[in-house]
């Protein structure tokens, strides 16, 4: 099998000492960089650039022919979006100031430890990464079109928000910066880091961690390994998850009850690209996307000092919010739907016709545990089932009394009332509203108070008094 080639431009390296081409492409290679090309004579330079497959230049300064300031000059004016680091052997001040006016990204002498100028290149590649990702957001969003609509087959949704994040699902895929998923409990982000793994084109698995309660050393168990004889106990070695999901995806879930050490250790993994496993003073390499998952809210963690503010900002640079199930009544008919033919089959039924206030009823649920709690309600109800009708007591038992809900976003945008000349009074309008919500309910005075806000025996009272 043909290595992937990391990152998906070429770096050029340009020096006229073929030693230390080959000292840094190892040292490069060691870091998972291997999409690498290399010029000793910089007369090269120009034809390798116009090849259109450099985006990232490390150049010497002091060589024949060409010398390196010139070749600076020349790729900032001729090839803006190529990014260059002076890796010199001079260590003079004005010297570098003198390459970043001329257009230089960093500028590292070359007796610097290879650490730091693995970190700069890292930099480097982040940034152009990150360039590349967000144009391909803002192409993505322009164009408005899915190219992938199987990857979602298993996501039921006619919702626009849900639809835009298709969109932007799409765009970060192949990205190998990390991902963050929020959204409330069962409002489907699993379903949703599956989707970006499949969009992926990774070859190797999606590995799911779910990451609550662990303690910090199980923590680095679980997720870096350990070598034999680590810990009392530790009788055989053992891979780490990290390394499970080589080449594929790691998904980590419920993060934001990560501890204060596993977060120190996680952002560490994140931004060096390497891990120990447990006992091991060898590093090994981190060669998985990492997707988070949480449905807490990370800002406010992080304001009240429970999740740091690095690894915040590290992890928040792709970010999806998944909306709640009440924020896309629209969905419910069709989750419905999908989920009574999937628990039919599942339990070796035919699918049973919903009656048609259903939808009507579970739209004026709030739904906190979201779509996982719709399909455990369709579930239970598909067990109980006899007839050819569903019925609706299950679920009318399963969201219990009526609360008071927010009015739909329309009706705070839009006061129903502003165009009528005459008001109508009030016992004229509550008597609309109950007929309406009678007609909507198929006659079923349960839905119809639900629908109200109200309790069934208010609703009761009030038809009475009409007569
Ligand atoms: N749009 C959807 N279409 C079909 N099934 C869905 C959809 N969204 C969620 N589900 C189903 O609902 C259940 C919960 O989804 P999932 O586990 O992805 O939620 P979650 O947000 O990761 O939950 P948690 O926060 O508890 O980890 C799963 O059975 C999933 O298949």
């Amino acid at each position: 099998m043909t290595e992937a080639l990391v990152p998906h431009f070429s770096i050029l390296l340009v020096d006229d000492e073929p030693a230390w081409l080959r000292s840094v492409s190892l040292t490069l290679a060691r870091a998972g960089i291997n999409n690498i090309l290399t010029a000793s004579d910089s007369r090269e330079v120009p034809e390798i650039l116009s090849r259109g497959q450099v985006r990232l230049v490390l150049l010497d300064l002091t060589m024949p022919h060409l010398p390196g300031e010139a070749l600076l000059t020349m790729i900032s004016e001729q090839h803006p979006e190529i990014l260059t680091i002076v890796v010199s052997g001079m260590n003079q001040i004005e010297t570098a100031v003198r390459c970043m006016r001329l257009g230089a990204f960093d500028y590292f002498v070359k007796t610097v430890e290879e650490d730091r100028l693995v970190t700069g290149v890292l930099r480097a590649i982040r940034m152009l990464e990150l360039e590349r990702e967000n144009q391909a957001i803002s192409d993505r969003i322009l164009s408005n079109q899915l190219r992938h609509p199987e990857a979602f087959v298993n996501i039921v949704t006619a919702d626009r928000t849900m639809l835009g994040i298709f969109g932007y699902i799409e765009a970060v895929a192949v990205s190998r910066q990390p991902l963050l998923i929020t959204g409330e409990s069962g409002v489907g982000k699993e379903l949703v880091a599956r989707a970006v793994h499949t969009l992926s084109g990774a070859s190797g698995p999606l590995v799911a961690v779910n990451v609550a309660g662990l303690d910090d050393t199980v923590f680095a168990d679980t997720l870096f390994g350990h070598v034999r004889g680590a810990y009392t106990g530790a009788e055989q070695a053992r891979r780490g998850m990290i390394e499970e999901a080589t080449d594929g995806t790691l998904f980590l879930d419920e993060i934001g009850d990560l501890s204060i050490p596993s977060q120190v250790k996680l952002l560490r993994l994140l931004q060096e690209g390497e891990y120990f496993p447990l006992g091991s003073d060898r590093p090994k390499r981190l060669k998985a996307r990492v997707i988070v998952a949480t449905h807490r809210d990370l800002k406010a963690k992080e304001e009240q000092g429970a999740f740091r503010r690095d690894l915040f900002y590290r992890l928040r640079t792709h970010q999806i919010l998944l909306p709640p199930l009440r924020e896309r009544p629209g969905d419910i008919p069709l989750l419905l739907d999908y989920f009574l033919a999937e628990a039919a089959e599942s339990l070796g039924k035919k699918k049973p016709t919903p009656p048609k206030e259903l939808a009507q009823l579970l739209a004026t649920y709030s739904f906190p545990g979201n779509i996982r709690e719709l399909r455990a309600m369709v579930y239970d109800a598909v067990s109980v089932h006899r007839e050819r009708i569903l019925s609706l007591d299950t679920f009318i038992k399963a969201i219990g009394p009526a609360k008071e809900q927010p009015p739909p976003a329309a009706a705070q945008d839009h006061n129903l009332f502003s165009g009528l000349e005459r008001l109508p009074t009030f016992g004229e309008a509550a008597d609309l509203l109950v007929t309406e919500a009678l007609a909507r309910s198929g006659g079923n005075q349960t839905i119809a108070a639900r629908l109200l806000g109200i309790s069934q025996p208010a609703l009761s009272k009030r038809l009475s008094a009409r007569g």
